[in-house]
């Protein structure tokens, strides 16, 4: 990629759009300048002044270290950054598809064959983390981008920490996502990022997590019995993979390997195979 070695400036790249606004600055489309072939990329700018209020400055270190080694189809690439006065930016890979988030609000639950996808795509990913003893931490809709080919790319790890860690970190995002053993303050393991993406799987299927609830006193006790219903629709292949996920003794959740082969994973990756090759072969009379 032309984004090779070191000392970027803004002056490399034309900025575009704004993408989307994030806590701590925005994302813009933009495209290398140099060569002919125009490389786009995707620019997150953080303003110094709120990352020091925010005290969130060696959690930017953090993500950068993490994310600029790791290298994996389904996490996005940090390719650089640079710095200037006031601001920091990081030049990250663009996903065409944009938020997951947004998709799942467009199409407010997804088709069983869709989640088994994105289930069997983040789990190959976080295996990457993990193998590296990442955590990640932070799995949740709107830290998931969506690649030129539709795949899942993780695209922030804003939160994500070397195992094991008991660092408490004041929760200023939704507390859906937290396991028993982070909403008790005790230290935690890889095990959290399996937890979830059993909350993940549930709310791609049905459109909201499964701990929701209107008080957060409501949510935590939910969490804690990991006490949850599936609606009707929801097929027993996907309760069984999410009801292993979603246990409270973090020792006996599925292993990410048990996610990738699951039967109802493997049965739905067939059906996308199939629905594949029936797409080509219409394409190709
Ligand atoms: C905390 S934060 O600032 O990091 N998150 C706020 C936010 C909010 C919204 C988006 C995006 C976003 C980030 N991206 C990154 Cl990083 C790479 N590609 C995209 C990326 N790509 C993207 C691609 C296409 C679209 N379109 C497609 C056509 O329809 C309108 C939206 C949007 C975003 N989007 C980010």
């Amino acid at each position: 990629s032309p984004l090779r070695g070191g000392n970027f400036s803004l002056k490399d790249f034309e900025i575009g759009r704004p993408l989307g606004k994030g806590k701590f600055g925005s994302v813009y489309l933009a495209r290398t300048r140099k060569g002919e072939s125009h490389f786009f990329v995707a620019i997150k700018v953080l303003f110094k002044s709120q990352l020091i209020s925010g005290g969130v400055e060696h959690q930017l270190e953090r993500e950068i270290e993490i994310q600029s080694h790791l290298q994996h189809p389904n996490i996005l690439r940090l390719f650089t950054y640079f710095w200037d006065e006031k601001k920091i930016y990081l030049v990250l890979e663009y996903a065409p598809g944009g938020e997951m988030y947004k998709q799942l609000t467009t199409m407010k639950r997804f088709p069983e064959a869709m989640t088994a996808k994105y289930m069997y795509e983040i789990s190959d990913a976080l295996t990457h983390c993990h193998m590296r003893n990442v955590i990640h931490r932070d799995i949740k809709p709107e830290n998931l981008l969506i690649g030129v080919n539709g795949e899942l790319k993780i695209g922030d790890f804003g939160w994500s920490v070397h195992a094991p860690s008991n660092k408490r970190q004041t929760m200023c995002g939704t507390m859906d996502y937290l396991p028993p053993e982070m909403v008790c303050g005790d230290s935690h393991t890889a095990s959290v990022d399996l937890w979830a993406i059993g909350v993940l799987c549930y709310e791609m299927l049905v459109g909201k997590p499964p701990f929701e609830h209107d008080k957060q006193s409501e949510t935590y006790a939910a969490i804690k019995e990991a006490k949850y219903r599936f609606p009707d629709y929801v097929s027993k292949g996907a309760r069984d993979l999410i009801s292993k996920l979603l246990v409270v003794d973090p020792s006996k959740r599925l292993t990410l390997t048990g996610v990738m082969r699951h039967p109802w994973v493997e049965s739905m990756l067939e059906v996308n195979r199939r629905a594949k090759k029936e797409e080509s072969e219409r394409r190709a009379e």
